[in-house]
């Protein structure tokens, strides 16, 4: 039985990330800040994504909106995996309704070459935003996060959202060294905007990698894994728990936790249960609601809500979220009902 603790090192979801008991099962949404809350869209209303990412007092704002609301476990670093290639120089913006979107493809070595480097002089407005915020959290932990090598280097590669990843592939088996220095320089990226998060106070952090479920089990041993490794492992002395997430990752789950993650992130795409099995009891589970359940009437999504939750127990450790991004028609009422479900349910 955990005590109430002002300190987020003693919260549900850093326990159960960390494989220790916990009172209830910890919930957070990934998207639980943004377009499904009314009072994000006004406060957004005419400020540009990623002007709104660098404006420490509108991060700070938005951050704790669905904390505030719905009640979660966790606050999540209200930013965008963009964020710090931006920060570094990369010419690109965030469309709405589209995604990122690069101004030149990184399409040859002397592009990769070209890429800056990011200075964590660039990113101060990261820190004084995770300042705030953990000031205000009190015992709520902050989740920072990146996204993973491959899935920046697809909007890199691509020049904004992709389906079949293409010219990525095309690079990474064309011309594997151009690949390897990409997906290094931005391990080192992701890695500096993870670790100034952290010292300035994250309880833990996500590192997304939404579509290496594109890569098969083979390809993303030899070409994407050492350099998630490469970011996990370089938050290794910080001692934060690490969460590693993808979208229809199923063959991939085990190759993910041994990259060097404490909690591997679930779809919604197989049960939690076989995922467990898959990843056995070395790492805790995150996940995996489908989020278009959030539309269905209340007794299946109780009853998916709960299935989960019982799933959940055979793992190592568990935190309840969406198998994937809040859908932004989400009726938000339906997101403060699953986390009452979870916390009732779970309770011990
Ligand atoms: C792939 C990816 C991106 N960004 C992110 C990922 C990985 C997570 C995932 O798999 O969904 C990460 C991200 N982006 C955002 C967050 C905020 C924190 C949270 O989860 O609440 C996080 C964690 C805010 C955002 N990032 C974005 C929005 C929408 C901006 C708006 O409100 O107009 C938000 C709230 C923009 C963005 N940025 C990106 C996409 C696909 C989009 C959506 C485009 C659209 O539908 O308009 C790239």
């Amino acid at each position: 039985m955990t005590v109430a603790s002002s300190d987020p090192r003693d919260s549900a979801l850093v326990r159960a990330a960390r494989g220790q008991s916990v009172d209830h099962t910890p919930v957070w949404f990934m998207r639980q800040a943004g377009r499904s809350l009314p009072e994000y869209r006004k406060v957004r209303e005419g400020v540009p994504m990623l002007q709104s990412c660098r404006t420490p007092e509108l991060v700070t704002e938005i951050t704790l909106q669905p904390v505030r609301r719905h009640k979660v476990d966790a606050a999540i670093f209200f930013s965008d995996i963009v964020v710090p290639l931006a920060a570094a120089g990369i010419d690109l913006d965030i469309v709405p309704g589209t995604g990122p979107v690069v101004a030149s493809p990184v399409r040859s070595r002397a592009d990769v070459d070209a890429l800056p480097e990011l200075d964590p002089s660039q990113i101060d407005d990261i820190a004084t935003s995770v300042g705030m915020l953990t000031a205000e959290l009190g015992g709520t932990p902050l989740i920072g996060f990146a996204g993973a090598p491959f899935t920046l280097a697809s909007y890199l590669v691509e020049g904004g959202p992709s389906k079949n990843h293409e010219h990525t592939k095309a690079m990474m088996y064309g011309d594997p060294e151009a690949w390897n220095a990409l997906c290094a320089k931005l391990a080192r990226i992701s890695s500096t905007f993870l670790k100034v998060q952290v010292q300035a106070g994250a309880s833990a952090i996500q590192l997304f990698d939404s579509w290496v479920g594109a890569l098969s089990r083979v390809d993303y041993l030899t070409y994407v894994q050492p350099h998630s490794a490469a970011v996990l492992s370089a938050l290794g002395e910080l001692d934060v728990p690490r969460i590693h997430f993808g979208v229809g990752t199923g063959e991939l789950l085990p190759a993910m936790g041994e990259a060097g993650a404490d909690v591997v992130g679930v779809d919604f795409r197989i049960p939690l249960d076989e995922a467990a099995r898959r990843v056995g009891p070395t790492y805790a589970l995150q996940g995996n609601l489908d989020p278009a359940l959030l539309f269905a009437p209340w007794e299946p999504l109780r009853d998916k809500v709960i299935e989960i939750l019982d799933a959940g127990l055979g793992a190592r450790g568990h935190i309840f979220n969406l198998g994937h991004g809040v859908l932004p028609t989400t009726d938000p009422d339906m997101l403060t009902r699953v986390v009452e479900l979870v916390h009732e349910h779970s309770a011990r």
